[in-house]
This record gives structure tokens, sequence and C-alpha cells, in this order.
């Protein structure tokens, strides 16, 4: 499983590298505008210096042309660096961009994916990535773990090389639930991490073994210390 951060905040990754087995880091252009009016690629160059060369930096064009797509990417590419995975939302313009891009050896990240079809295509065309929108699929009726499912079974029909890398999510059921039906990423916001440890029982457990500990070996002993 591959867990990646989805915001460009620089705090945010810093911090939460350390904390989580970090996969790679993605945005898009309503995660950047969150951090103001940043020097773009001066600001994403600064999260690939904290992530590394390993871990994946997914960057998304904003050109709506097919040409200004390739125009986006080839900037990406030559001011941040040639490892980038270059964020496509599939539209038909984009779905081009997407083939002609792959063409040419970019790791590509399909993004914005709704539906099965959108996907299916996204594979077809050899995305490295594609990003179906959880929480938004259930916003419109579509049932996002039965497509994801489905994807996951079209990738292995095809003996694809794609990975799903599930995005848009609001809680960490969402995210279990994307996991457990063939996702092998998913991309969140810090808010979804917190979650996942702001529970009392978790509080609990903790405050009831140092308490143990204390009554045992008095207040000031820790292991380190015996
Ligand atoms: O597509 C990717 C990763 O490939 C994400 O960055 C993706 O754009 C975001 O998760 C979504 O747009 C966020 O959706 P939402 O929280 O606005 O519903």
């Amino acid at each position: 499983m591959e867990f990646m951060l989805d915001t460009a905040n620089i705090e945010e990754i810093k911090q939460y590298e350390k904390i989580i087995a970090l996969a790679g880091v993605t945005s898009n252009p309503t995660i950047v505008k969150k951090e103001g009016d940043i020097d773009f690629f001066a600001h994403m160059k600064k999260i690939r210096g904290i992530i590394g060369m390993e871990k994946s930096l997914h960057v998304q064009v904003v050109a709506t042309s097919y040409e200004g797509m390739l125009k986006d990417a080839e900037m990406i590419l030559a001011k941040i660096d040639s490892n980038v995975f270059i964020k496509v939302p599939v539209s038909e313009i984009g779905l081009k961009a997407i083939k002609e891009l792959k063409h040419r050896g970019v790791n590509v990240t399909a993004t914005a994916i709704y539906t099965k079809f959108q996907a299916y295509l996204a594979i077809a065309a050899g995305a490295d990535y594609i990003a179906p929108y959880f929480n938004r699929m259930e916003n419109l009726n579509i049932d996002p773990r039965e497509a994801i499912h489905e994807m996951a079974q079209e990738i292995a029909r095809t003996n694809s090389q794609t990975k799903i890398l599930a995005a848009s999510f609001k809680n960490v059921g969402q995210v279990n639930a994307a996991l457990e039906n063939g996702a092998q990423a998913a991309t969140m916001g810090v808010d979804i991490i917190k979650q996942a440890f702001d529970m009392p029982a978790i509080e609990k457990a903790v405050m009831d073994f140092t308490a143990d500990w204390e009554a045992t070996f008095g207040e000031k002993a820790t292991i380190a210390s015996l």
C-alpha cells in the first residue's frame, strides 16, 4: 500500500513524512491555492527536497487545451525534475495528452476520475496511476467501492502496470474501503491521519499502560533508566 499526502503545505509534509511511511505527495490547483501567492516551481522543488527522489511527486497541469497541457507538462518536467508524475484530468483532451505523454515516456497520473469508463480508457492509454475521487463519487451517487473493485479487475485482466491512487477522502472509512477494494495507493490530507488517531480508546490505553508502569517502578522510571 502506498500512502500519499494530498497537500502542498511544507510544514505538513515535513511533519508527516516523519510519521507515516510516505510514498509520495499529490496536489492540484485548489490545493496549491491554499498556500497563497507562492513561487510555484520553487515551492514544488522544496517539496521534492523534503521527500527526496525515491518518493513520487504528482503535479497537475492547468491548461485546458491539448497543446497547453503538453507545454505545462514540459515546464513541470524542466523546472522541477523529470521524475515528476504529470497529473492530467481524464477529459477527452486530457486523454489525448495522456497518450502523448506516455508516448514520450513521461510518468503520468490520470486524475479527476468519476467513472469506470474514464478509468478503463486511462488504463488503456498506459497511465501509471489513475485517481478515482472517492468522496465526490459518493456525492454523485456513484458507488466508489464497486467502481474501484472493477478498475482493479480491469488492471488484472489486461495485465497492466497501472496503479489505482484513490483520492478525495473525507474520513478514514473511505480510505479503508478504497484500499480493501483494490486501490494500491491512497492520497489524503493530514486531517484524515489526525482523525485516525483521535480515538479516546487509544489515549486511554496509553494512559493505563503509563499508570501501571509508574505504580510498579515509580513515576520517573523509564525502561531506559532501569
Ligand atoms: O487527484 C489527486 C491525486 O492524483 C488529488 O490531488 C485530487 O486532486 C484531490 O484528492 C481531490 O481533488 C480532492 O478532492 P476533494 O477533497 O476536493 O473532494
